[in-house]
Protein backbone atom coordinates (compact mmCIF):
# COMPACT_ATOMS: atom_id res chain seq x y z
CA UNK A 1 0.00 0.00 0.00
CA UNK A 2 1.22 3.38 -0.49
CA UNK A 3 1.27 5.55 2.14
CA UNK A 4 -0.69 8.68 1.01
CA UNK A 5 -0.12 11.25 4.05
CA UNK A 6 3.10 11.26 3.56
CA UNK A 7 3.33 11.62 -0.43
CA UNK A 8 0.62 13.61 -0.05
CA UNK A 9 2.90 15.88 2.38
CA UNK A 10 5.53 15.81 0.60
CA UNK A 11 3.66 16.80 -2.71
CA UNK A 12 2.07 19.42 -0.81
CA UNK A 13 6.12 20.92 0.07
CA UNK A 14 7.06 20.58 -3.06
CA UNK A 15 4.02 22.87 -4.08
CA UNK A 16 4.77 25.23 -2.29
CA UNK A 17 8.40 26.01 -3.09
CA UNK A 18 7.37 25.61 -6.71
CA UNK A 19 4.61 28.73 -6.17
CA UNK A 20 6.96 30.59 -3.48
CA UNK A 21 10.21 30.61 -6.20
CA UNK A 22 7.74 30.96 -8.83
CA UNK A 23 5.14 33.82 -7.60
CA UNK A 24 7.45 35.59 -5.91
CA UNK A 25 9.47 36.76 -9.81
CA UNK A 26 5.90 37.61 -10.72
CA UNK A 27 4.32 40.37 -9.29
CA UNK A 28 1.13 40.64 -10.92
CA UNK A 29 0.21 37.14 -10.74
CA UNK A 30 -3.50 36.85 -9.14
CA UNK A 31 -2.18 34.64 -6.30
CA UNK A 32 0.38 37.52 -5.53
CA UNK A 33 -2.16 40.18 -5.61
CA UNK A 34 -4.58 38.79 -3.92
CA UNK A 35 -2.43 38.77 -0.75
CA UNK A 36 -2.18 42.43 -0.92
CA UNK A 37 -5.59 42.72 -2.43
CA UNK A 38 -7.51 42.67 0.92
CA UNK A 39 -10.56 44.14 -0.73
CA UNK A 40 -10.76 40.96 -2.95
CA UNK A 41 -13.92 38.81 -2.10
CA UNK A 42 -11.64 36.30 -3.85
CA UNK A 43 -9.01 36.61 -1.34
CA UNK A 44 -8.71 32.90 0.48
CA UNK A 45 -9.34 34.99 3.67
CA UNK A 46 -10.06 38.41 3.93
CA UNK A 47 -7.66 40.00 5.98
CA UNK A 48 -6.25 43.59 5.58
CA UNK A 49 -4.61 43.67 8.90
CA UNK A 50 -2.50 40.66 8.25
CA UNK A 51 0.60 43.23 7.12
CA UNK A 52 0.60 44.24 10.95
CA UNK A 53 2.32 41.02 12.21
CA UNK A 54 5.32 42.07 9.42
CA UNK A 55 4.46 38.66 7.69
CA UNK A 56 6.73 38.37 4.69
CA UNK A 57 6.23 37.41 1.50
CA UNK A 58 7.37 34.08 1.80
CA UNK A 59 6.10 33.16 5.02
CA UNK A 60 2.28 34.52 3.98
CA UNK A 61 2.78 32.31 1.01
CA UNK A 62 3.92 29.00 2.49
CA UNK A 63 0.99 29.90 5.26
CA UNK A 64 -1.77 30.65 3.01
CA UNK A 65 -0.70 27.02 1.12
CA UNK A 66 -0.67 25.63 4.71
CA UNK A 67 -4.24 26.66 5.23
CA UNK A 68 -5.20 25.64 1.94
CA UNK A 69 -3.63 21.98 2.26
CA UNK A 70 -5.67 22.45 5.60
CA UNK A 71 -9.01 23.46 4.03
CA UNK A 72 -9.10 20.44 2.12
CA UNK A 73 -9.09 18.35 4.89
CA UNK A 74 -10.17 19.50 8.14
CA UNK A 75 -11.73 23.14 7.69
CA UNK A 76 -14.64 23.72 10.46
CA UNK A 77 -17.47 25.55 9.22
CA UNK A 78 -17.92 28.47 11.33
CA UNK A 79 -20.72 30.04 12.61
CA UNK A 80 -20.38 33.57 13.51
CA UNK A 81 -23.09 35.40 15.87
CA UNK A 82 -23.60 39.36 16.27
CA UNK A 83 -25.44 40.43 18.92
CA UNK A 84 -26.60 44.32 18.58
CA UNK A 85 -26.24 43.68 14.39
CA UNK A 86 -27.97 46.60 13.60
CA UNK A 87 -26.08 49.16 15.32
CA UNK A 88 -23.45 51.20 14.63
CA UNK A 89 -20.72 49.28 14.95
CA UNK A 90 -22.77 45.77 14.27
CA UNK A 91 -23.62 46.87 10.64
CA UNK A 92 -20.12 47.30 9.51
CA UNK A 93 -18.60 44.56 11.64
CA UNK A 94 -21.27 42.11 10.28
CA UNK A 95 -20.10 43.06 6.61
CA UNK A 96 -16.54 42.88 7.12
CA UNK A 97 -17.58 39.30 8.67
CA UNK A 98 -19.67 38.62 5.79
CA UNK A 99 -16.44 39.15 3.00
CA UNK A 100 -14.19 36.81 5.37
CA UNK A 101 -14.29 33.38 3.98
CA UNK A 102 -13.78 31.63 6.87
CA UNK A 103 -16.87 32.67 8.34
CA UNK A 104 -19.61 29.98 7.11
CA UNK A 105 -22.65 30.94 8.82
CA UNK A 106 -23.47 34.50 9.86
CA UNK A 107 -26.31 35.47 12.68
CA UNK A 108 -27.48 38.50 13.15
CA UNK A 109 -29.58 39.45 16.58
CA UNK A 110 -30.78 42.92 17.62
CA UNK A 111 -33.69 44.22 19.65
CA UNK A 112 -34.05 46.22 16.29
CA UNK A 113 -33.89 45.59 12.60
CA UNK A 114 -31.73 42.28 12.60
CA UNK A 115 -33.77 40.62 10.10
CA UNK A 116 -33.60 43.80 8.07
CA UNK A 117 -29.55 44.00 8.10
CA UNK A 118 -29.19 40.51 7.61
CA UNK A 119 -31.71 40.79 4.18
CA UNK A 120 -29.15 43.68 3.29
CA UNK A 121 -26.16 41.96 3.91
CA UNK A 122 -27.24 38.27 2.28
CA UNK A 123 -27.22 40.15 -0.98
CA UNK A 124 -23.18 40.38 -1.13
CA UNK A 125 -22.20 37.21 -3.34
CA UNK A 126 -19.65 35.72 -1.00
CA UNK A 127 -20.49 31.79 -0.19
CA UNK A 128 -21.81 32.27 3.67
CA UNK A 129 -25.39 32.36 4.57
CA UNK A 130 -26.71 35.51 6.71
CA UNK A 131 -29.78 34.87 8.84
CA UNK A 132 -31.75 37.72 10.83
CA UNK A 133 -33.69 36.59 14.18
CA UNK A 134 -36.78 38.01 15.72
CA UNK A 135 -35.93 40.17 19.40
CA UNK A 136 -37.79 36.90 21.40
CA UNK A 137 -36.02 34.57 23.88
CA UNK A 138 -36.40 32.55 20.80
CA UNK A 139 -34.84 34.47 18.21
CA UNK A 140 -31.82 34.92 20.32
CA UNK A 141 -31.20 31.02 21.46
CA UNK A 142 -31.70 30.16 17.79
CA UNK A 143 -29.03 32.78 16.84
CA UNK A 144 -26.45 31.43 19.47
CA UNK A 145 -27.23 27.89 18.89
CA UNK A 146 -24.29 26.06 17.49
CA UNK A 147 -22.12 29.57 17.39
CA UNK A 148 -18.40 28.96 17.41
CA UNK A 149 -17.73 33.27 17.65
CA UNK A 150 -20.01 35.34 19.34
CA UNK A 151 -19.30 39.11 19.29
CA UNK A 152 -21.62 41.62 21.53
CA UNK A 153 -21.68 45.46 20.76
CA UNK A 154 -25.18 45.58 21.91
CA UNK A 155 -25.29 48.43 24.28
CA UNK A 156 -25.30 52.53 24.14
CA UNK A 157 -22.45 54.67 23.09
CA UNK A 158 -21.04 57.63 24.95
CA UNK A 159 -21.88 61.51 24.29
CA UNK A 160 -19.37 64.00 24.61
CA UNK A 161 -18.50 64.65 28.38
CA UNK A 162 -19.12 61.18 28.92
CA UNK A 163 -16.45 58.39 30.12
CA UNK A 164 -17.27 55.13 29.42
CA UNK A 165 -17.55 53.90 33.19
CA UNK A 166 -20.73 56.24 32.66
CA UNK A 167 -22.31 53.71 29.89
CA UNK A 168 -22.22 50.98 32.76
CA UNK A 169 -25.58 51.65 34.46
CA UNK A 170 -27.14 50.44 31.19
CA UNK A 171 -25.31 48.51 29.11
CA UNK A 172 -24.24 46.37 32.26
CA UNK A 173 -27.53 44.56 32.16
CA UNK A 174 -27.41 44.74 28.83
CA UNK A 175 -24.78 42.75 28.89
CA UNK A 176 -25.44 40.52 31.86
CA UNK A 177 -28.66 39.46 30.06
CA UNK A 178 -27.30 38.86 26.69
CA UNK A 179 -24.35 36.63 28.42
CA UNK A 180 -26.75 34.30 30.44
CA UNK A 181 -28.35 34.12 27.24
CA UNK A 182 -24.90 32.76 25.62
CA UNK A 183 -24.34 30.41 28.41
CA UNK A 184 -27.62 28.21 27.65
CA UNK A 185 -27.16 28.22 24.22
CA UNK A 186 -23.83 28.94 22.92
CA UNK A 187 -21.68 28.12 26.23
CA UNK A 188 -18.47 26.67 23.82
CA UNK A 189 -18.05 29.87 21.71
CA UNK A 190 -15.37 31.89 22.29
CA UNK A 191 -16.69 35.03 23.58
CA UNK A 192 -15.79 38.77 22.35
CA UNK A 193 -17.34 41.68 24.23
CA UNK A 194 -17.19 44.88 22.07
CA UNK A 195 -19.90 46.85 24.80
CA UNK A 196 -18.34 49.29 26.61
CA UNK A 197 -17.09 49.48 29.87
CA UNK A 198 -15.35 46.67 28.68
CA UNK A 199 -12.99 46.76 32.28
CA UNK A 200 -16.46 46.11 33.75
CA UNK A 201 -18.71 44.04 31.30
CA UNK A 202 -15.87 41.44 30.95
CA UNK A 203 -16.01 40.63 34.38
CA UNK A 204 -19.94 40.53 34.12
CA UNK A 205 -20.06 37.82 31.77
CA UNK A 206 -17.42 35.82 33.78
CA UNK A 207 -19.41 35.88 36.61
CA UNK A 208 -22.41 34.99 34.71
CA UNK A 209 -20.93 32.01 33.38
CA UNK A 210 -19.19 31.14 36.63
CA UNK A 211 -22.90 31.37 37.55
CA UNK A 212 -23.61 28.92 35.55
CA UNK A 213 -20.88 26.29 35.74
CA UNK A 214 -19.73 26.85 32.43
CA UNK A 215 -17.05 29.70 32.84
CA UNK A 216 -13.88 29.00 30.65
CA UNK A 217 -12.02 31.44 31.29
CA UNK A 218 -10.16 30.86 27.62
CA UNK A 219 -12.88 31.74 25.58
CA UNK A 220 -13.72 35.35 27.09
CA UNK A 221 -12.26 38.12 25.46
CA UNK A 222 -12.62 41.95 25.58
CA UNK A 223 -11.88 43.89 22.54
CA UNK A 224 -8.97 45.71 22.87
CA UNK A 225 -7.80 45.57 19.55
CA UNK A 226 -8.58 49.56 18.69
CA UNK A 227 -6.62 50.58 20.64
CA UNK A 228 -3.33 49.06 18.68
CA UNK A 229 -4.86 49.70 15.40
CA UNK A 230 -4.95 53.68 16.42
CA UNK A 231 -1.42 52.95 18.16
CA UNK A 232 -0.14 52.13 15.29
CA UNK A 233 -1.53 54.54 13.15
CA UNK A 234 -0.98 57.72 15.36
CA UNK A 235 3.16 56.67 15.47
CA UNK A 236 2.72 56.00 11.52
CA UNK A 237 1.49 59.83 11.02
CA UNK A 238 4.42 61.14 13.08
CA UNK A 239 7.04 59.42 11.80
CA UNK A 240 5.80 59.06 8.42
CA UNK A 241 5.94 55.09 7.97
CA UNK A 242 3.64 52.67 7.06
CA UNK A 243 1.31 51.68 10.29
CA UNK A 244 1.88 47.61 8.76
CA UNK A 245 5.89 48.54 10.02
CA UNK A 246 4.18 50.12 13.22
CA UNK A 247 3.01 46.76 15.73
CA UNK A 248 2.71 48.66 19.13
CA UNK A 249 1.78 46.55 22.33
CA UNK A 250 -0.80 48.02 24.22
CA UNK A 251 -1.52 46.55 27.87
CA UNK A 252 -4.07 47.11 30.36
CA UNK A 253 -7.33 47.95 29.78
CA UNK A 254 -9.83 49.70 27.48
CA UNK A 255 -11.02 53.27 29.01
CA UNK A 256 -8.53 56.21 29.56
CA UNK A 257 -5.78 56.02 31.54
CA UNK A 258 -5.90 51.81 31.84
CA UNK A 259 -5.03 52.02 28.18
CA UNK A 260 -0.94 51.36 28.57
CA UNK A 261 1.33 51.97 25.03
CA UNK A 262 5.10 50.58 25.56
CA UNK A 263 6.36 52.64 22.87
CA UNK A 264 9.85 51.39 24.86
CA UNK A 265 8.78 48.25 22.78
CA UNK A 266 8.79 49.39 19.35
CA UNK A 267 10.57 50.69 17.02
CA UNK A 268 10.79 53.93 18.58
CA UNK A 269 11.44 53.47 21.97
CA UNK A 270 11.79 57.54 22.58
CA UNK A 271 8.35 58.24 22.14
CA UNK A 272 7.47 56.33 25.55
CA UNK A 273 8.52 60.37 26.55
CA UNK A 274 5.68 61.61 24.20
CA UNK A 275 3.38 63.03 26.75
CA UNK A 276 1.02 63.90 23.46
CA UNK A 277 0.83 60.93 21.91
CA UNK A 278 0.46 58.66 24.65
CA UNK A 279 -2.75 60.34 26.08
CA UNK A 280 -3.75 60.50 22.18
CA UNK A 281 -3.56 56.93 22.54
CA UNK A 282 -5.43 56.29 25.73
CA UNK A 283 -8.04 59.08 25.08
CA UNK A 284 -8.21 58.45 20.81
CA UNK A 285 -12.19 57.27 21.78
CA UNK A 286 -12.93 60.99 22.64
CA UNK A 287 -11.41 62.30 19.82
CA UNK A 288 -14.35 60.25 17.53
CA UNK A 289 -16.82 60.91 20.39
CA UNK A 290 -16.27 64.56 19.81
CA UNK A 291 -16.20 64.98 16.49
CA UNK A 292 -19.71 63.11 16.00
CA UNK A 293 -20.91 65.77 18.08
CA UNK A 294 -23.47 63.24 20.17
CA UNK A 295 -24.14 60.91 17.26
CA UNK A 296 -21.94 58.20 18.63
CA UNK A 297 -18.40 56.67 19.37
CA UNK A 298 -16.44 55.18 16.96
CA UNK A 299 -18.36 52.37 14.82
CA UNK A 300 -15.94 51.98 11.99
CA UNK A 301 -12.42 51.81 13.15
CA UNK A 302 -14.42 49.45 15.77
CA UNK A 303 -15.71 47.25 12.87
CA UNK A 304 -12.43 47.14 11.84
CA UNK A 305 -10.37 45.61 14.88
CA UNK A 306 -13.68 43.77 15.98
CA UNK A 307 -13.38 41.98 12.53
CA UNK A 308 -9.74 41.46 12.99
CA UNK A 309 -9.82 39.96 15.92
CA UNK A 310 -12.61 37.82 14.98
CA UNK A 311 -10.68 36.33 11.92
CA UNK A 312 -7.30 35.65 14.31
CA UNK A 313 -9.59 33.48 16.32
CA UNK A 314 -11.06 31.96 13.30
CA UNK A 315 -7.22 31.29 12.11
CA UNK A 316 -6.18 30.16 14.78
CA UNK A 317 -9.20 27.41 14.88
CA UNK A 318 -8.36 26.35 11.66
CA UNK A 319 -4.79 25.65 13.16
CA UNK A 320 -2.57 28.50 12.34
CA UNK A 321 0.29 28.75 14.42
CA UNK A 322 1.80 31.82 16.06
CA UNK A 323 -1.74 34.03 15.66
CA UNK A 324 -1.54 37.11 18.34
CA UNK A 325 -3.72 39.74 19.50
CA UNK A 326 -3.81 42.00 22.47
CA UNK A 327 -7.04 41.52 24.19
CA UNK A 328 -8.47 41.75 27.77
CA UNK A 329 -8.63 38.38 29.66
CA UNK A 330 -8.24 36.13 32.42
CA UNK A 331 -5.13 36.85 33.53
CA UNK A 332 -2.37 35.63 35.97
CA UNK A 333 -0.08 38.63 35.52
CA UNK A 334 -1.74 40.82 38.30
CA UNK A 335 -3.84 38.17 39.99
CA UNK A 336 -1.51 38.97 43.75
CA UNK A 337 -3.04 42.54 43.73
CA UNK A 338 -6.95 41.68 42.86
CA UNK A 339 -6.65 42.46 39.64
CA UNK A 340 -8.11 39.19 37.76
CA UNK A 341 -8.17 40.57 33.87
CA UNK A 342 -5.92 42.26 31.84
CA UNK A 343 -4.99 43.07 28.31
CA UNK A 344 -1.75 41.78 26.97
CA UNK A 345 -0.41 40.34 24.00
CA UNK A 346 -2.00 36.85 24.11
CA UNK A 347 -1.44 33.66 21.22
CA UNK A 348 -4.87 32.35 20.28
CA UNK A 349 -5.10 28.80 19.99
CA UNK A 350 -7.89 26.60 18.60
CA UNK A 351 -9.62 26.52 21.83
CA UNK A 352 -9.01 30.13 22.72
CA UNK A 353 -6.60 31.75 24.75
CA UNK A 354 -3.19 29.52 24.63
CA UNK A 355 -0.77 31.76 25.76
CA UNK A 356 -0.37 35.18 27.94
CA UNK A 357 2.41 36.87 27.52
CA UNK A 358 3.96 39.13 30.46
CA UNK A 359 4.25 42.80 29.44
CA UNK A 360 8.09 42.16 29.13
CA UNK A 361 10.30 45.07 29.85
CA UNK A 362 9.29 48.45 30.49
CA UNK A 363 10.77 51.93 31.00
CA UNK A 364 10.43 54.27 33.79
CA UNK A 365 7.71 56.29 32.23
CA UNK A 366 5.74 53.44 31.32
CA UNK A 367 5.94 51.99 35.15
CA UNK A 368 3.97 54.91 35.90
CA UNK A 369 1.27 54.34 33.53
CA UNK A 370 0.71 50.86 34.57
CA UNK A 371 0.55 52.11 38.39
CA UNK A 372 -1.91 54.40 37.12
CA UNK A 373 -3.80 51.97 35.11
CA UNK A 374 -4.01 48.95 37.58
CA UNK A 375 -5.67 51.50 40.27
CA UNK A 376 -8.67 52.03 37.80
CA UNK A 377 -8.94 48.73 36.43
CA UNK A 378 -9.14 47.42 40.08
CA UNK A 379 -12.40 49.20 40.53
CA UNK A 380 -13.91 48.58 36.81
CA UNK A 381 -13.66 45.11 37.39
CA UNK A 382 -14.76 45.15 40.77
CA UNK A 383 -17.82 47.11 39.65
CA UNK A 384 -18.88 44.60 37.05
CA UNK A 385 -18.07 41.53 39.65
CA UNK A 386 -20.73 43.56 42.37
CA UNK A 387 -23.15 44.24 39.99
CA UNK A 388 -23.87 40.49 38.91
CA UNK A 389 -23.64 39.58 42.95
CA UNK A 390 -26.12 42.07 43.54
CA UNK A 391 -28.09 41.61 40.36
CA UNK A 392 -27.55 38.40 39.53
CA UNK A 393 -29.12 37.34 35.91
CA UNK A 394 -32.95 35.67 36.53
N1 LIG B 1 -14.43 47.89 22.69
C1 LIG B 1 -14.23 48.97 21.97
O1 LIG B 1 -13.08 49.26 21.58
C2 LIG B 1 -15.37 49.84 21.57
C3 LIG B 1 -16.60 49.68 22.15
N2 LIG B 1 -17.67 50.46 21.78
C4 LIG B 1 -18.95 50.22 22.45
O2 LIG B 1 -19.79 49.42 21.62
C5 LIG B 1 -21.16 49.63 22.02
C6 LIG B 1 -22.03 49.81 20.79
O3 LIG B 1 -21.71 50.98 20.11
P1 LIG B 1 -22.51 51.42 18.79
O4 LIG B 1 -22.65 50.29 17.87
O5 LIG B 1 -21.91 52.68 18.32
O6 LIG B 1 -23.97 51.73 19.42
P2 LIG B 1 -25.35 51.78 18.66
O7 LIG B 1 -26.33 52.42 19.57
O8 LIG B 1 -25.19 52.35 17.30
O9 LIG B 1 -25.72 50.24 18.47
C7 LIG B 1 -26.02 49.42 19.54
C8 LIG B 1 -27.00 48.38 19.07
O10 LIG B 1 -27.27 47.50 20.16
C9 LIG B 1 -28.63 47.16 20.08
N3 LIG B 1 -29.07 46.64 21.37
C10 LIG B 1 -29.33 47.31 22.51
N4 LIG B 1 -29.72 46.45 23.47
C11 LIG B 1 -29.68 45.22 22.92
C12 LIG B 1 -29.96 43.93 23.39
N5 LIG B 1 -30.38 43.71 24.65
N6 LIG B 1 -29.81 42.89 22.56
C13 LIG B 1 -29.39 43.08 21.29
N7 LIG B 1 -29.11 44.28 20.76
C14 LIG B 1 -29.26 45.34 21.59
C15 LIG B 1 -29.33 48.43 19.66
O11 LIG B 1 -30.62 48.17 19.13
C16 LIG B 1 -28.36 48.96 18.62
O12 LIG B 1 -28.68 48.50 17.32
C17 LIG B 1 -21.14 50.83 22.95
O13 LIG B 1 -21.24 50.38 24.29
C18 LIG B 1 -19.77 51.45 22.71
O14 LIG B 1 -19.31 52.18 23.81
C19 LIG B 1 -17.54 51.40 20.81
C20 LIG B 1 -16.33 51.58 20.17
C21 LIG B 1 -15.14 50.86 20.53
O1 LIG C 1 -14.71 55.96 23.11
C1 LIG C 1 -15.71 55.23 23.19
O2 LIG C 1 -16.65 55.41 23.97
C2 LIG C 1 -15.77 54.04 22.30
C3 LIG C 1 -14.52 53.29 22.44
O3 LIG C 1 -14.39 52.45 23.32
C4 LIG C 1 -13.39 53.67 21.62
O4 LIG C 1 -13.55 54.37 20.61
O5 LIG C 1 -12.28 53.24 21.95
Amino acid sequence: MPDYTRSCAVASCCRAHFVLTTYKKKPHHPLRRNLFCPASPQSQSFRPWTNSFNLSLDTMLASRIQRRAFSASARNLSKVAVLGAAGGIGQPLSLLLKLNTRVTELALYDIRGGPGVAADISHVNTKSTVKGYDPTPSGLAAALKGSDIVLIPAGVPRKPGMDRDDLFNTNASIVRDLAKAVAESAPEAKLLIISNPVNSTVPICAEVFKARGVYNPKKLFGVTTLDVVRASRFVSEIKGTDPKDENITVIGGHSGVTIVPLFSQSNHPELSSNAELVKRVQFGGDEVVNAKGGAGSATLSMAFAGARMADALLRAADGEKGVIEPTFVDSPLYKDRGIDFFSTNVELGPDGVKKIFPIGEIDANEKLLVEACLGDLEKNIAKGITFVQQNPAN
